[in-house]
């Protein structure tokens, strides 16, 4: 919503604003200096920007400022000011900008809001960080001043104390970039005292790739942390340089830095953040890996370096093998860059495969978070399957629950005899355990891995194989286990086929065929999915796209001929035909449930209602 008048508007924040800027004015965070760390690195972002748009424009409105940041206190006015030459800002893009959330940080700041308790605020403040908004923070009011470097861009003035509106107006200040204005609080004088400021700027000002000037002195000495060797950087500087170039607030889970000489001149720093940014509702990440050359940033954001599943990676790679002069669009196709994304992508997953082996609780809590990430690189990244595969992690039938195994850790215990890594995919540890799938495996001694999420089976089926062991699901129709050394008392081969053929007859429209089962111990019988028919992941996920042409399962019923229900209703369909009836279509049903198959649990009711009557009447 806008008011205007003459060349001044005021605009009412986006209601998403409103709530992050109500907390960021009312709470009681502590650490109120990451504000300067917000603002500077907009600037430079925006210097960043600048520099890569006079590459590619002609017209460039003040071609000829510094590409530089000026910071200036003044006590007597209790003000603090950020001024940068970079893109600037047009009044279309103010709006859009500094009126809603669009950008990572604050959006999923504003997502979390929604599922943390009051207490919690300021808490998430610090692991999500809100941008440019975290200015409110210590201002009464900020004015952002900026001019953009198009031709056609205007002198306006931004102007919020934070509370529900801002106005732009025009402004009489026509220099390019932003200058942002702090009038600071009360409390937050401390933000104009020049040395206060220069001890904040001191932690990660020299990651900054443009000089900074605090009072028209230069505090900065631009340095490349990534180029030094792991000796020379501290503990504290890797800390604020990730913080710092991936506009993070969380500690990184993992830090690889590397350097080669063969095949390429590489030097990387890799970090893997802590929290999961599209976890939180928010959509895709952009790559955030930045390629540069001789510490010169060429792209910010490569598509086409970092396989695209690894976009949660963050850091930097450069390599002096890049020609300079190498354009963004060019660097897409480039076989050099390729190469470079390979052995980079490479050495990250043998890095993490060595940690996991190190500290595989710790890889564990990480893995929790980033899984999707790992399966999708299964799925899709082919060169590095076998390596990602290594990675994943799930529960099976030797854990507890909660606790998982990487495939290497199950081919490893698999059994002498065994043929397959087996696994089923369900929605929970509950619903494999009771169902009659397993039994037979476990009797065997054989460890089945349990797969939760409808995207798993997918991803074995990507997979098809770890170390030359098929993956195969406990419910295929390919399964063979042998013969499992049953006890007690079955029907005998004859009793067993006719019961068969009366159940296929009796149960035509639901099943392809009815056989006798050798791998059931404890249940009276399972469905299997015949071949080439979709798997019940699949028909689930068909369902609810789709929901009418779904037809219903056939599927091939297999019984358990030592099982007193299969025994008494071999019986029972010679006795009393009708009943037996019942009684099967039940049987059928429950396997269908176990299956996750049952389409229309609804008559099981009706049906069983029929059965206890039967039963009472006796
Ligand atoms: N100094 C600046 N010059 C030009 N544009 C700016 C400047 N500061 C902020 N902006 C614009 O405002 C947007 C919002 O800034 P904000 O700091 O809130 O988020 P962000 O930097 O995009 O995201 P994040 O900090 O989460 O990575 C920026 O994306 C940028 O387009």
């Amino acid at each position: 919503m806008s008011n205007t008048t003459g060349n001044s508007s005021t605009h009412e924040f986006q209601a998403e604003v409103k709530q992050v800027l109500d907390i960021v004015i009312h709470s009681l965070y502590t650490d109120r200096e990451i504000f300067i760390r917000e603002l500077v690195s907009n600037a430079a972002d925006a210097l960043e920007k600048m520099r890569l748009t006079q590459l590619t424009e002609k017209e460039v409105y003040g071609a000829e400022l510094p590409l530089e940041i000026h910071i200036t206190t003044d006590e007597a006015a209790g003000t603090l000011t950020i001024a940068d030459h970079g893109i600037g800002m047009t009044r279309t893009e103010l709006v859009e900008n500094l009126g809603t959330i669009a950008h990572s940080g604050s959006k999923a700041f504003a997502a979390a809001l929604k599922n943390a308790g009051k207490s919690n605020e300021a808490s998430l403040i610090g692991q999500f960080g809100v941008g440019f908004y975290s200015a409110f923070m210590v201002a009464d009011e900020v004015r952002v001043h900026t001019h953009s470097w198009r031709m056609e861009g205007e002198p306006l003035v931004w102007t919020s104390t934070g509370a529900g509106t801002y106005s732009i107006e025009d402004s009489a200040e026509e220099v390019r970039g932003s200058r942002i204005v702090i009038k600071l609080k009360e409390d937050a004088l401390e933000f104009c005292r020049p040395d206060r400021v220069k001890s904040v700027l001191g932690k990660y000002s020299n990651f900054v790739g443009f000089p900074i000037q605090l009072n028209g002195e230069r505090v900065n000495t631009v340095e490349a942390i990534w180029l030094k060797s792991k000796d020379e950087v501290t503990e504290e500087q890797y800390k604020a340089f990730y913080q710092f170039t991936a506009h993070a607030f969380d500690e990184p889970s993992y830090r690889l830095h590397f350097q080669a000489d063969a095949p390429l001149v590489i030097n990387a720093l890799l970090f893997l953040p802590d929290q999961n940014m599209e976890a939180f509702g928010m959509g895709q990440m952009e790559p955030a890996v930045g390629l540069y050359c001789k510490k010169v940033l060429i792209d910010p954001h490569p598509k086409k370096l970092l396989p695209e599943w690894m976009r949660f990676v963050r850091g930097v790679i450069d390599s002096e093998d890049l020609p300079l002069n190498i354009s963004r669009e060019s660097m897409q196709d480039s076989a050099l860059v390729r190469k470079l994304g390979e052995v980079v992508a490479k050495r990250l997953l043998k890095f993490l495969d060595k940690e996991a082996q190190d500290d595989a609780k710790k890889f564990q809590e990480f893995y929790a978070k980033f899984s999707r990430f790992f399966k999708e690189g299964v799925a899709t990244d082919y060169l590095n399957r076998d390596a990602i595969a290594k990675l994943l992690r799930f529960e099976s039938s030797l854990t507890e629950k909660g606790e998982v195994i990487g495939l290497a850790d199950y081919v490893s215990r698999m059994k002498e005899d065994q043929k397959a890594i087996y696994y089923q995919v369900a929605p929970s540890r509950n619903t494999i355990e009771s169902g009659p799938y397993v039994e037979a495996f476990k009797s065997k001694g054989y460890e089945v891995l349990y797969l939760y999420e409808s995207i798993d089976e997918y991803v074995v089926n990507s997979l098809r194989e770890f170390d030359g062991k098929p993956l195969q699901a406990v419910n295929s129709n390919e399964v063979d286990l042998g013969d499992l050394a049953n006890e007690g008392e079955a029907l005998n081969e004859a009793e067993t086929q006719m019961l068969c053929d009366w159940l296929k007859g009796r149960l035509a429209s639901g099943v392809e065929d009815v056989r006798s089962g050798k791998r059931l111990v404890s249940s009276p019988a399972l469905a299997i999915t015949p071949d080439g028919e979709m798997t019940p992941q699949m028909r689930q996920m068909m369902r609810v796209m789709k929901p009418d042409e779904v037809e219903a399962p056939k599927v091939i019923l297999e019984i358990n001929p030592r099982h007193e229900i299969v025994k008494k209703l071999s019986a029972l369909s010679v006795s009393d035909a009708d009943s037996a009836q019942l009684v099967a279509e039940q049987v059928l049903d429950n396997a269908l449930l176990s299956a996750g198959l049952l389409d229309d649990p609804q008559r099981i009711v009706a049906r069983t209602e029929k059965i206890m009557e039967r039963l009472l009447a006796k």
